[in-house]
């Protein structure tokens, strides 16, 4: 005991959460065993682990995880990394016999095989406290692309491959922390997105048969209105690994290294499974014009895009397209019969308006927020965060003389309302005529 109390403070406190890190694991093994009996329709067992292990209602496993997520993570972790699936159960040693006594009922014999379970679990799990325990720390989810070694995937791949592949692996967006509540309203897409590709990232086991989940999802809607936001989003909450494509990574003036590309991009988003290719601006990579006039390298680059989606539901792992445009009027009819589901990102409502004022302007306009929402009809996202950079920029433009000659270098973002209305005055929605036309579009062509 003594020899605890003579510890440096620093060690103690490793100590101490290295201890409560333990005793975390532990809980969440239980809970997750609990979890997964109720799921087997083990009642009985269930309740009699709540018993002996004291569960109580304090804690609820989370709904992204369970024992059989924790499985499938570990094999394909070990897989890549040792080459060979992990061993989990191995025939139990035979009881030693005992020669019957002469009276003694012959015992029956015990089962062939008895199983026992060698099971290492990883931390990467979470359950929702309740009641949050502040001093807990609990082991984050670790993604695909930090699990998984980029060697194991290269093997022995030439050095061709291996250029397009570094390539693309700057395309890679860790993940980003955007979550829903960055984005103002679209509560209709937002539901959409969940029911599309996270949902069916999360459940696969649900999403079979006709609920195959969508291959290919298209946002469309007028520029600034959040589309990459969402998509980066959606990755976030799905746990996605999100390429984030830019077309200058696929067209290439060289011959044939487009279609390679786009192969060895459908190749790692297979091995970083559940993944996200997001391809912005679609319509320049797919578009419709077609016919002579078309580039025969586009023809290729288009056709080997199409074959690469038809292919996705044969590979491992799931793999989603998602697409963005401003126009998606332009997009070639065969990519669009791939991008099966499509969203409308609207131009933002009043409260959406009212919303994104108070984001961006801290909350500093207070009661005449309304009033800026009435005034910005038509305005997209982009647009009103525009205003708000004019209008916060006019007083720092104030400030800058003064700057270095006594007086605090400090920013305030304080702002008068009649900068806003300047701003407002001077900056022009730059989307509002194709709000119609995407609208139209929508309900001509549109499935959501
Ligand atoms: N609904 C919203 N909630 C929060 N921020 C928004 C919203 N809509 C737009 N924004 C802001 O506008 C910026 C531009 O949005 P984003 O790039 O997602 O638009 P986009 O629709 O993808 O545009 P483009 O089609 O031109 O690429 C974002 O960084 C964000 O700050």
């Amino acid at each position: 005991m003594s020899g605890v109390i003579n510890r440096p403070m620093s060690q103690m406190r490793k100590m101490e959460t290295k201890d409560s890190l333990f005793r975390a694991r532990k809980r969440i093994l239980r809970y997750l065993v609990h979890s997964f009996l109720k799921n087997e329709g083990l009642f009985h067992s269930a309740e009699t682990l709540a018993e002996e292990a004291a569960l109580t209602g304090e804690y609820e496993v989370c709904d992204n995880i369970d024992l059989d997520i924790i499985m499938q993570d570990y094999t394909s972790y070990y897989l890549s990394r040792f080459n060979k699936p992990p061993q989990f159960l191995r025939p139990a040693a035979p009881a030693p016999r005992r020669p019957p006594t002469r009276h003694a009922r012959p015992k029956p014999e015990p089962p062939p095989a008895k199983e026992t379970l060698e099971l290492e679990l990883p931390d990467t799990f979470t359950i929702t406290p309740l009641v949050k325990q502040e001093s807990e720390t609990i082991p984050e989810y670790i993604p695909a692309i930090e699990r998984k070694p980029l060697s194991a995937f290269l093997g022995k791949a030439s050095p061709e491959k291996k250029a397009f592949v570094e390539a693309l692996y700057q395309d890679i967006i860790r993940p980003s922390g955007v979550s829903w509540d960055d984005i103002k309203g679209l509560e209709a897409a937002k539901s959409l997105l969940m029911e599309s590709v996270v949902y069916p990232v999360r459940y696969p086991e649900v999403f079979t048969g006709l609920l195959e989940p969508w291959r290919g999802v298209l946002l469309h809607g007028p520029p600034g209105t959040g589309k990459t936001l969402l998509a980066r989003a959606v990755a976030a909450e799905s746990r996605c690994t999100f390429f984030n494509v830019a077309p200058s990574t696929i067209v290439t003036k060289w011959r044939g290294d487009s279609e390679r590309i786009v192969k060895v991009l459908f190749e790692m988003a297979s091995y970083y499974a559940p993944s996200i290719i997001f391809v912005d601006e679609v319509e320049t990579l797919a578009s419709e014009r077609g016919g002579a006039g078309e580039h025969e390298a586009s023809r290729r680059l288009k056709a080997q895009l199409l074959t690469e989606l038809d292919g996705v539901s044969g590979r491992g792992g799931i793999v989603f397209l998602l697409a963005n445009s401003n126009m998606p009027w332009e997009i070639d009819p065969a990519m669009l019969r791939r991008l099966e589901k499509r969203i409308h990102i609207p131009l933002p409502d009043h409260k959406t308006r009212a919303e994104l004022f108070t984001l961006y302007l801290s909350g500093a306009v207070g009661a005449h927020v309304s009033e800026l929402a009435s005034r910005t009809e038509g305005y997209s996202g982009s647009d009103i965060k525009l205003v708000c950079k004019e209008a916060l920029m006019s007083g720092v433009r104030k400030m800058l003389p003064n700057m270095g000659r006594g007086a605090p270098n400090q920013r305030k973002d304080r702002v008068d309302l009649s900068a806003i209305l300047t701003a407002i005055e001077k900056t022009k929605p730059v989307s509002k005529n194709l709000a119609k036309r995407h609208e139209e579009w929508q309900n001509e062509t549109g499935c959501s």
